[in-house]
């Protein structure tokens, strides 16, 4: 597989021992996450080191909330009351990092604020995808703020750098395609060789005119992945809330496992398929360099964590689980009577592709195509308005799609039991069935292997 990274991006030399490090909002929700990246970044200041940030905690959540609120009719309340929360928040973790220091961003944050208050009237009339990354940029672009100054004030050099002049993409807003060559230009000349930390913002890029983009929700590990694969990286390292990866989400399954190594294939499939730990787009720009990905925990660094590199020898030695929730879906039937032939199914997922929708499962028979799709409650209103116009559609809201990698025999029908399967599909190595999630346990267990 390429990423289109082409002949003129090679490697250059010998591999420079950079590591590419990447927090999550979970890792620098608040001040005391904060002050805990100090010791992590201390012990590898001896070698170039990259340190991609996401927003803190569930910032791009409420930036989102923030937009809404700025696009609708007459919520100018419900805007500044968002504005003014989340400006809150970010003061509070600075007071409590810096107190009175001169060495506080408060008044750089500031600025950024009232960037993004601007931008909104100047983008209110955009396209909604355009509006959002002109927005959800901002939850970065503080985030990293704060954490260099905080570096600075604690010691560790640390040069701030701008993701939007350095991942370069096109106008594809909300899920921007990368130029790579561009970013690696980029990327080379303004990174290689630091000799200080060179922090910047994960998640996010810009276009050739200056326009913010994002690279698609969680995008940030696909970011640490850029960053990697451009400076021939050593290691990417993402620091998160749990030890490694798991065979299904810790906080859901009560008898989950570590999986301590794993391959770049598998951890796609697992990715792919919904596993949130890491974004799939993270792996390909990795694997094509053999650059290794360690996922450690940034609460008890020093617990084995996973590690995926091209090894595949330990891929099938646990089930895996996945759960992917706020499920629709969708059947849409032909109006003719005609089938549910090749040209229709083009027809409909041309559709699904221009409404930038992916289908987690599909299914057909003769008279009805059937798909599978994540909540976005703006991209499946344009589908459904265009499916509409010509097919007949049914839609079913609330439901989770199950997932099993490697599933031992019966035991897609021990995880169903009392629950009726409103679709699944099955392969040699992946099962799915998808359920109402009010049918569905908060805690769920891994049957044991028969
Ligand atoms: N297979 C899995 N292995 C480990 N964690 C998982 C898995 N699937 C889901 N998770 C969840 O992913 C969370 C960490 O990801 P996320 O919250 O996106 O981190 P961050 O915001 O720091 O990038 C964990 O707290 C865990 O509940
Ligand atoms: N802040 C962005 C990007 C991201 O990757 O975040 P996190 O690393 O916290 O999942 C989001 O929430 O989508």
């Amino acid at each position: 597989m390429t990423h289109g990274v082409g002949h003129d991006v090679t490697r250059q030399g010998e591999p420079d021992m950079t590591t590419v490090f990447k927090f999550g909002g979970a890792s620098i929700k608040d001040a005391d996450a904060i002050r805990h990246l100090t010791p992590l970044l201390e012990e590898h200041t001896d070698r170039p080191l990259i340190v991609v940030v996401s927003a803190m905690g569930k910032t791009t959540n409420k930036l989102e909330a923030l937009l809404a609120a700025a696009r609708s009719e007459g919520k100018e309340d419900a805007y500044r009351e968002c504005f003014e929360a989340l400006q809150a928040d970010h003061h509070e973790a600075m007071e409590a990092l810096f107190g009175d220091s001169r060495d506080s961003p408060a008044e750089r944050v500031d600025a950024l604020f009232d960037e993004l208050d601007a931008l909104h009237r100047k983008h209110r009339a955009s396209p909604y995808a355009r509006h959002y990354d002109q927005t959800v940029c901002y939850g970065e672009l503080i985030s990293t703020t704060i954490v260099a100054a905080w570096l600075n004030h604690c010691g560790i050099a640390t040069d701030w750098h701008d993701a939007r002049e350095l991942v370069r993409t096109d106008a594809c807003h909300q899920a921007a395609n990368l130029d790579w060559a561009a970013t690696a230009d980029a990327i080379r000349e303004r990174l290689r060789g630091s000799e200080c930390v060179a922090l910047t913002q994960g998640f996010i890029g810009g276009t050739e005119h200056g326009d913010a983009t994002t690279l698609g929700r969680e995008g940030s590990d696909f970011s640490a992945a850029i960053f990697a694969h451009c400076l021939d990286a050593r290691e990417v390292v993402i620091w998160k809330d749990v030890t490694g990866l798991f065979n299904a989400d810790p906080r859901r399954f009560d008898n989950a496992i570590q999986l301590e190594r794993l391959s770049y294939a598998e951890a796609t499939e697992l990715a792919w398929h919904g596993a949130k730990v890491i974004h799939p787009k993270t792996l390909g720009p990795l694997q094509e360099k053999s650059i290794p990905l360690t996922v450690r925990s940034f609460e008890t660094p020093d617990a084995t964590p996973s590690v995926i590199d091209a090894e595949r020898r330990f891929d099938a030695e646990a089930p895996s689980c996945i759960l992917r929730e706020e499920q629709v879906w969708i059947e849409v039937l032909p109006r003719d009577f005609a089938f549910m032939d090749e040209p229709r199914q083009h027809d409909i997922l041309g559709r699904l592709v221009e409404a930038g929708l992916h289908a987690n499962l599909v299914d057909s028979s003769a008279m009805r195509f059937a798909l599978c799709l994540d909540n976005k409650p703006e991209r499946l209103e344009q589908l459904i308005d265009s499916l509409e116009a010509d097919y007949e559609i049914n839609r079913e809201d609330g439901l989770t799609l199950l997932t099993v990698r490697h599933p031992q025999p019966g035991m897609m029908d021990t995880l169903s039991e009392g629950r009726e399967a409103l679709a699944e599909r099955r392969n040699a190595t992946t099962a799915q069935r998808l359920f109402r999630s009010s049918d569905c346990p908060e805690t769920w267990h891994i049957p044991e292997s028969r």
